[in-house]
């Protein structure tokens, strides 16, 4: 008698508990689409009511969620709800509104806290923080500073382009895939740590390390939408996590060393052995004056991590992008051979970026290879300030959240006419050009743009400069659509599975 009037306690404490679940649910549902005061913005409904909806997209069948918020727009217009509290928008007009100098647009911090760099100056939310971190940086990425440390480049650049002539020597194929991006690492781990990873001296052109981070990608999408998980992750022991999922153990070593990186670069300064010429990043903020306090050695990390990440995928990948399509096209390769010779007869003269930069068919090739190769193809999620915001009409209330992204910019079809092709003639116009530039974002604009943007330019003209310049007779792999598709990681994520890009001896084109 006792055990059943405990057991309907029991059932009517559950059945309670369900009941309030599902109404709360139902309410939840009706307040999203009815009474939020997001629900008068066009989007689908179910973005609408659920954050699973974006992780669906960016979780399943690869990463790619900003392809859809780009079907999204096609089909709800210039402005779309694409979370129960963030909206996306497409029109060029709006972009510098939220990507300024002096913005008072913070970054959102579930999306940007769940990238593993903690504390970096990159996922620092607010602007007024950012902006005492970034300019102990800035002095690091100034053209000048990338224009002293050109050498840095053009040692890699050769590097690549003697391991190419070799291959081709051998009648060997060349991993490009791997090759540009581990001149990426290279140059960046030489420039900020003085102590350069060289990758491209590894059998596997750095293949393990590309994989790490390709491995982490995954983590930003569940911590973003599971915000405990990423607590209960960095509260597990390492061993724990790591045998637990692939992603996990990705983070764990790349914080790993990251932390290795910054103890060698102490190490370095405790022995002395570094001169004032070749003081990096690193050593600057290890080094207290009266405007600077040393930071912590886990916000140390963050930074590296935040770093390292950026550089990584993103210049290798446009680079590489840049050879898929001209080795493709033998009257592109022509005029690009063409104009490199006609800049610099002696096969053996130094290429610098000063004279590359001027190149106007290069460039043309570079612009569009940054444009297309989308670097950094997702949102870049902010908070509307006090006061709220109008967009096209709409009007979004402080507090929720609004993205814009590369995808609907540089497929913008008033500004890139036949927007998917690979044209670096669109550039040779200067009218045209500046009139382009308006929706061109491939590093964002404002204080929080790519502060690596110097020294992705230079590395893109010298390196490509110098390939193209050495070799008239590439024949490349042939991709599929599928193979070129990248995953949205923050950066820009090949995935695993997709054939890489290899180069070997061919007939020459000029
Ligand atoms: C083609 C190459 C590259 C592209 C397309 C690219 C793109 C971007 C974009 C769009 C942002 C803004 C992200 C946001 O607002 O959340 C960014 C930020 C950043 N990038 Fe790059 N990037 C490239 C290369 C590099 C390189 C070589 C470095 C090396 C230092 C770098 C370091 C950074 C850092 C540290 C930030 C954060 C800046 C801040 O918040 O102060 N990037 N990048």
């Amino acid at each position: 008698m006792v055990i059943r009037d405990h057991l309907s306690t029991a059932h009517i404490v559950g059945a309670s508990l369900g009941v309030y679940l599902v109404a709360h649910r139902l309410y939840r549902v009706f307040y999203d689409l009815r009474l939020h005061p997001l629900s008068h913005i066009p989007g689908p409904k179910l973005a609408a009511i659920t954050y699973l909806y974006q992780t669906y997209y960016s979780l399943v069948g690869g990463s790619r969620f900003y392809i859809q918020v780009g079907k999204l727009h096609e089909q709800y217009g210039p402005v779309v709800r694409i979370t129960p509290n963030e909206v996306h928008l497409s029109d060029p007009d709006n972009y510098e509104k939220i990507y300024c100098v002096g913005s008072r647009y913070p970054k959102e911090k579930n999306y940007y806290g769940a990238m593993s760099c903690g504390d970096s100056s990159f996922t620092t939310m607010s602007n007024e923080e950012h902006r005492v971190k970034r300019s102990r940086l800035n002095p690091f990425f100034s053209k000048k500073k990338i224009l002293e440390l050109e050498d840095v480049i053009q040692l890699y650049a050769r590097k690549l382009c003697d391991m190419v002539g070799r291959k081709f020597e051998n009648g060997e194929e060349m991993d490009l895939h791997h090759g540009f991006r581990a001149v990426s690492v290279d140059v960046i781990t030489d420039y900020s740590l003085n102590k350069s990873y060289n990758l491209l001296d590894s059998p596997d052109l750095g293949e393990e390390f590309a994989n790490m981070w390709d491995g982490l990608g995954p983590t930003m999408w569940v911590f973003q939408q599971w915000p405990p998980v990423m607590t209960f992750a960095n509260s597990m022991p390492e061993w724990m996590a790591s045998a637990m999922s692939g992603p996990l153990k990705s983070m764990f070593q790349l914080q790993a060393h990251c932390r290795r990186a910054i103890a060698i670069v102490k190490a370095d300064m405790a022995s002395g052995n570094t001169s004032k010429a070749r003081e990096t990043i690193f050593h600057d903020l290890l080094t207290a004056d009266t405007r600077w306090v040393v930071p912590s050695d886990q916000t140390l990390q963050d930074e590296a991590f935040a770093i390292l990440g950026a550089a990584a995928d993103t210049t290798g990948h446009a680079m590489n992008f840049a050879t898929i399509e001209v080795v493709s096209d033998p009257a592109k390769y022509r005029q690009l051979s063409a104009e490199l010779k006609q800049a610099f007869p002696d096969p053996n003269a130094k290429l610098d970026y000063l004279t590359l930069e001027k190149l106007p068919y290069l460039t043309g090739v570079i612009k569009e290879a940054v444009r297309l190769s989308h670097g950094s193809p997702g949102k870049l999620t902010r908070v509307v300030p006090e006061g709220g915001a109008t967009f096209n009409g709409y009007h979004l209330p402080a507090g929720s959240y609004v993205s814009m992204g590369t995808w609907e910019m540089h497929h913008n079809e008033d500004y890139f006419p036949d927007s998917f092709k690979f044209d670096p003639d669109r550039w040779a116009d200067p009218e045209k050009a500046k009139r382009m530039e308006k929706a061109y974002v491939p590093f964002s604009k404002g204080s929080r743009m790519c502060i690596g943007i110097n020294l992705a330019y230079c590395e893109l003209y010298v390196t490509l400069g110098n390939l193209f310049r050495r070799f008239d007779n590439m024949k490349g792999t042939e991709l599929s659509e599928e193979d070129r598709a990248i995953n949205d990681y923050i950066s820009s994520g090949v995935p695993r599975t997709a054939k890489r890009f290899h180069v070997w001896a061919g007939d020459k084109v000029a």
